[in-house]
């Protein structure tokens, strides 16, 4: 799904006016008879107080139509304007007058006034600000805001959380409504998924009102969440008259004196992912280890007992992981550099691999063409530098990706793929993967990928989606807090066997055609 900018979102609403022949009015309608239905099929009519509070400009205009309906079908409600400004859109207005026809009488709201009391089991609608907010809020508003909180009553937001930015992260946390539920017109938005704006997002859904097809396929995006509807064509099936050369030799290198598991568990994710051979280089001290915990994988020797220190082998792998378990002892970066200088097949490069590339740049100019690096927050920090915020940071992760010819794995709760000027947002994952290990699984699938065959970008992607949806999948039986790493590897078939199953549930054929859950 493209994650498109507001400007781009602007531009969708006036070819949908354009081409359907509708006023801007007729789409503001449908807005709200989608949010109107949503409410109204979960709420069934039930009695609890609902207070919308309603902006004066489009997405305000969005608050009070949905009003309308909620009035027309018997809901107790309240309706506040927040007026924070004099210059109300035209189909706000036009909105407010149908309103009144119907005799609701909204409380309008200004710097000192007096806030409504809000019961802890009210629901509270917030169409305050959707994506035209262009500063921060005022005192007042921000004010408002904090008593919306306090309430604790659950928060639906039209489109957006009211106050949040769609470029760049809000300066003061109070001027951002936290949102329970985001009802987002279209399309979900960049600032759903990032750490600094995430946050004010509990869960969001995304209701169709029909947007120009054409536009929203034709216009090209600097971001896509990536689902299992955007994996699937990635997928290349594996052929009958195929042997394991078919599929690649991976060489994992890594591994330490007491770090050994990390590379019996990225040597594992790489079989798992379908890599038909795997060796693995590791110091002496792990020899006998891995040949016990896995005998599928093959098994190269360092000459040093505890860390590696002499990096050449005689076998030809299509793909080498390296880094996982390494350490960073000085013979051990000597060995790494030297590998570096020599090395023309594609690279997977984790843990303390970028550790040495962040105290040493100048080997980055000698990785081969789009080396793959999945950094976490600290090791991204150490290679690109600190950042004022996420958007300086996919910028900077950008001119990285640019500058050194390298795919940019960004570890995080939506981890994000970069390369070039364009990033690939993952949906899928959960809390529970935040166990060690997981990032040497997710090295491993990368890895394993790249040796079928698949690109470095197009294997980082499927390989962050394969292994979030394994993760996604264990905890169905581990919960978060028992999820380990070696779950996550159990449970890659199922991840690759689910991206060709129907969904269980049968969802509602209303529902089914409205929208699209956050949670699939
Ligand atoms: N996408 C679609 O196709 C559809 C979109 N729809 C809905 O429209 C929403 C966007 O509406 P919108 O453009 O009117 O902007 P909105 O967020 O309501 O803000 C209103 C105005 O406030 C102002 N302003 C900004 N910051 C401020 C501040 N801190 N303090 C005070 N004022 C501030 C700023 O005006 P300015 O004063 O800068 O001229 C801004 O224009 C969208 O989110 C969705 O809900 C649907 O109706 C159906 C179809
Ligand atoms: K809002």
């Amino acid at each position: 799904m493209k994650l498109f900018t507001a400007e781009q979102i602007y531009a969708a609403d006036k070819s949908t006016i354009a081409k359907q022949q509708i006023t801007s009015d007729a789409l503001m309608e449908r807005a709200a008879e989608q949010i109107f239905n949503w409410i109204h099929s979960r709420m069934q009519g039930a009695p609890v107080k609902i207070h919308l509070f309603c902006g004066i400009g489009n997405n305000g205009g969005d608050g009070v139509a949905l009003a309308r309906h909620l009035k027309e079908h018997g809901y107790n409600i309240a309706v506040y304007v927040v007026n924070y400004s004099k210059k109300r859109s035209k189909d706000f207005l036009i909105n407010l007058e149908r309103l009144k026809d119907r005799k609701v009488w909204p409380e309008f709201l200004e710097k000192g006034s007096k806030y409504p009391d809000i019961g802890r089991d009210d629901i509270i609608v917030d169409a305050i600000f959707g994506i035209g907010l262009n500063r921060t809020p005022d005192e007042w508003v921000k004010q408002l805001m904090e008593h919306l909180h306090v309430s604790e009553a659950f928060i639906l937001s039209i489109d957006m959380p009211s106050g949040l930015f769609m470029d760049k992260v809000a300066e003061d946390s109070r001027g951002v409504v936290k949102s329970n539920y985001v009802l987002s017109f279209q399309v979900p938005k960049l600032v759903f998924f990032l750490p600094d704006t995430g946050i004010y997002v509990g869960q969001w859904e995304v209701l169709d009102i029909g947007l120009d097809p054409e536009y929203l396929m034709t216009t090209e995006t600097d971001y896509e969440l990536i689902g299992k509807q955007e994996v699937l064509p990635l997928y290349v099936p594996r052929q009958k008259f195929s042997h394991k050369g078919t599929y690649g030799h991976s060489l994992i290198i890594g591994g330490s004196y007491g770090k050994v598991g990390a590379a019996i568990l990225a040597s594992k994710a790489a079989l798992v992912s379908g890599s038909g051979l795997v060796t693995a280089f590791v110091p002496k001290c792990g020899y006998v280890p891995f040949q016990t915990a896995l005998p599928e994988a093959m098994v190269i020797a360092d000459r040093n007992e505890a860390h590696l220190s002499n990096i050449t082998f005689e076998i030809e792998p299509n793909v080498i992981g390296i880094g996982t378990g390494l350490g960073t002892e000085e013979e051990t970066i000597r060995a790494f550099s030297d590998f570096l200088e020599n090395n023309k097949t594609p690279i997977v490069i984790d843990a303390d691999a970028l550790n040495i590339l962040s105290k040493n740049k100048a080997l980055l100019e000698k990785l081969p063409k789009q080396a793959v690096l999945t950094p976490h927050p600290k090791e991204l920090e150490r290679l690109i530098g600190k950042w004022k915020d996420d958007f300086d940071k996919l910028k900077k992760v950008k001119s990285f990706s640019k500058k050194y010819d390298c795919v940019l794995v960004v570890k995080g709760a939506h981890t994000i793929t970069v390369y070039d000027e364009k990033g690939y947002v993952n949906a899928n994952g959960n809390p529970g993967m935040a166990t060690a290990g997981s990032g040497d699984v997710l090295t491993g699938v990368i890895t394993g990928l790249i040796a079928q065959g698949y690109e470095p970008l197009i294997a980082s992607v499927f390989g962050v989606y394969l292994h979030g949806r394994a993760g996604d999948i264990a905890i169905e039986n581990t919960g978060y807090q028992s999820l380990i790493a070696s779950t996550i590897i159990d449970n890659m078939g199922r991840a690759y066997i689910d991206l060709f199953e129907i969904p269980e549930v049968p969802v509602p054929v209303e529902e089914k055609s409205n929208s699209s859950r956050s949670d699939e």
